[in-house]
């Protein structure tokens, strides 16, 4: 049976007279890997924003496990199980790979007393995150700096940074900009190796990664849902083509 994780409706965005997010409506089931894709400027960073709690909506509403969380922050989405992937710059550069991912951990567990009293409160720590590191393939990083790692890698360590706040829902904002075809090559691999274990919503640019990870896709264009289906009426939806895919193939 799927059950719905995520349901936006009628969501509403102005930045003066753009409207940024133009009513926007969409489902999002649990376990799906859901991506958003639209040309530049179409505005799926900000609805992000706005799923995440960083942007407020001017209207409209966001369910979650069919609690209406429109009006949470941000610190509270994230307790209840959605989190975002942030950007490098959140990475802490001076700390090693493993201290990035424990510190998160430690957020999660920060108003949990007991766990602090445990003398092997760091032991456990470090345990998780290695744990996690280990699902995003740089176990064999973990003591050295953040900053000594690639651009690909700290794109993995960004998302254990985020498997450290054990989300039910991950959005990820263009995991793969910036990375190489090698590097873009492991975190396709690495985000397919989360599927069923965690509820996806990817804004992405690079299609290829778009058709081998995502179940359902909504085109965004002009802040409002074009289509949304499968990959593959997505990849044979003449108003999808002309708008966005079309204009890739053309590019
Ligand atoms: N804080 C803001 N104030 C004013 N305008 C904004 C703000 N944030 C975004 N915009 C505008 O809203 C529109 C949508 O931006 P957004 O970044 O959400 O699009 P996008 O689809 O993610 O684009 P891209 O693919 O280029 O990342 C753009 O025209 C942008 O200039």
């Amino acid at each position: 049976m799927t059950r719905t994780l995520l349901q936006v409706d009628t969501l509403s965005k102005n930045y003066g007279a753009l409207k940024v997010t133009d009513a926007v409506s969409m489902t999002v089931t649990e376990g799906e890997v859901h991506a958003v894709i639209g040309p530049n400027g179409a505005g799926k960073t900000t609805l992000i924003a706005q799923l995440s709690g960083q942007v407020r909506p001017d209207s409209g509403r966001i369910l979650y496990g069919g609690e209406d969380i429109t009006r949470l922050d941000m610190a509270a989405r994230v307790r209840k199980g959605l989190a975002r992937s942030f950007q490098i710059t959140t990475l802490l550069p001076g700390f090693s790979v493993k201290e990035n991912v424990a510190l998160a951990v430690q957020a999660r567990n920060g108003s949990s007393f007991r766990f602090f009293r445990a003398a092997a409160s760091e032991a456990a720590r470090n345990d998780e995150a290695m744990q996690h590191l280990q699902d995003v393939g740089l176990a064999d990083r973990a003591d050295r700096p953040a900053s000594a790692l690639s651009h690909g890698e700290k794109r993995q360590l960004e998302i254990a940074v985020a498997l450290a706040t054990r989300p039910r829902l991950l959005l990820l904002d263009e995991p793969l900009a910036g990375t190489g075809l090698e590097e873009a090559d492991q975190l396709i691999g690495l985000l397919a190796g989360l599927k069923g274990r965690l509820t996806m919503v990817l804004i992405e640019h690079d299609m290829e990664a778009v058709f081998a990870l995502a179940d359902r896709v909504s085109v965004l264009v002009y802040g409002s849902i074009l289509a949304s289906g499968s990959p593959a009426e997505m990849r044979a939806d003449p108003k999808v083509r002309a708008a966005y895919l079309g204009e890739e193939e053309a590019g």
